[in-house]
């Protein structure tokens, strides 16, 4: 399971909780202005937008799970199983690899509304990266500061959907987890309103919550993260805002042991990240650090041509005095 926010506070913030039992050994990457960006299909982009993110590098070239370029775009790919259809190639079409369109659009992109005429023309075809990386089966969600869209290749073709809430995760589709909301609309941070007409005791702070989904399930997880992200509040200055973004994805985050895959494995939350979109920090903590580390996209010379790569620090020692 996985879920992916936006936020604002001061600053907007992207990032994502990757939930899995297992990692690919996944990389902070800044993909500078001229990488050349090889496209299976199309003409190779020599020169394009800087991208910081998320991503496993192999052979040089980086399979991104979420990033963020310069100007703030922001896309996050996220699991959709049984749902996720990719087409056969089109020649009157853009085709693009669904491990190609994270970059692909970032690189060519600068907000939400030049992502939405690009999706036009796009076929996401179906070819996977190598034998050893097949594809996923994925869907996505794009967000700048104005606003968040979600997109959804089926069978029945390509789902755009706006997203008023800026969460997604994983199955069923975006427009029935979207619905799924109506049935929360009463919850608050208020205590609730008596309305028997009886005496009855409000036994406990926080009870106007009373029915917050609190599972790992996926339409659980997007009631309770849409609720969390929506009512919190936190100062707008870059700490208070930063650590407040890792507090709402820590509301569905997954502990090691409640979520079994295949027997005896166990899917939990291996990174969170939150990027300043703004600033392009992308900042991360791991499952058995949570230190927040960042990287600066800023602090690399982004007209190089060469990917930077860092690596994950995943355990950091308790620090006792
Ligand atoms: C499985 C990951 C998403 C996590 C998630 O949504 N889990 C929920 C599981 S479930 O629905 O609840 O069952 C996705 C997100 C990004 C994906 C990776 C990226 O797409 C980059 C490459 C793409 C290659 O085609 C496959 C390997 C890969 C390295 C992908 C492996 C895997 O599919 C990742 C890591």
């Amino acid at each position: 399971m996985c879920t992916v926010i936006t936020y604002h506070s001061g600053n907007h913030y992207f990032g994502r909780n990757l939930d899995l039992d297992y990692s690919y050994n996944e990389t902070v990457v800044i993909m500078p202005r001229h990488y050349n960006f090889i496209m299976r299909k199309m003409k190779a982009i020599e020169s394009h937008y800087a991208i910081i993110g998320m991503a496993t590098v192999v052979g040089n070239y980086p399979l991104f799970y979420d990033a963020t370029n310069e100007e703030g775009l922001s896309m996050a790919g996220l699991n959709f199983p049984d749902y996720s259809y990719l087409n056969p190639y089109n020649e009157s079409k853009d085709n693009v690899t669904s491990f190609e369109f994270i970059p692909y659009i970032l690189s060519t992109c600068k907000n939400v509304k030049e992502a939405r005429v690009k999706l036009k023309t796009i076929n996401l075809y179906d070819e996977p990266f190598s034998k050893e990386y097949p594809n996923s089966t994925l869907h996505w969600m794009i967000a700048d500061k104005e606003e968040a869209i979600v997109v959804e290749s089926m069978k029945d073709g390509l789902h755009i959907y706006d997203n008023p809430v800026g969460v997604m995760t994983n199955n069923p589709p975006f427009n029935i987890m979207n619905f799924a909301l109506n049935d929360y609309a009463s919850l608050s941070p208020k205590q609730p309103e008596n309305t028997f007409g009886t005496s009855l005791h409000l036994y406990s702070r926080g009870m106007g919550g009373l029915g917050l989904p609190g599972d790992l399930s996926s339409k659980s997880r997007f009631i309770k993260v849409a609720y969390t992200k929506l009512n919190s509040k936190s100062k707008e200055d870059e700490n208070s805002a930063v650590h407040q973004f890792f507090k709402i994805l820590g509301s569905v985050e997954q502990q090691y042991g409640l979520c079994e895959v295949t027997p005896g494995a166990y899917e939990y939350t291996i990174y969170s990240s939150c990027v300043n979109i703004e600033e392009g920090i992308y900042y991360y903590t791991t499952y058995n650090n949570s230190h927040i580390h960042g990287v600066n996209m800023h602090h690399t010379d982004l007209d190089a041509s060469t990917l930077t790569i860092h690596k994950l620090i995943k355990d950091e020692p308790l620090d006792i005095i």
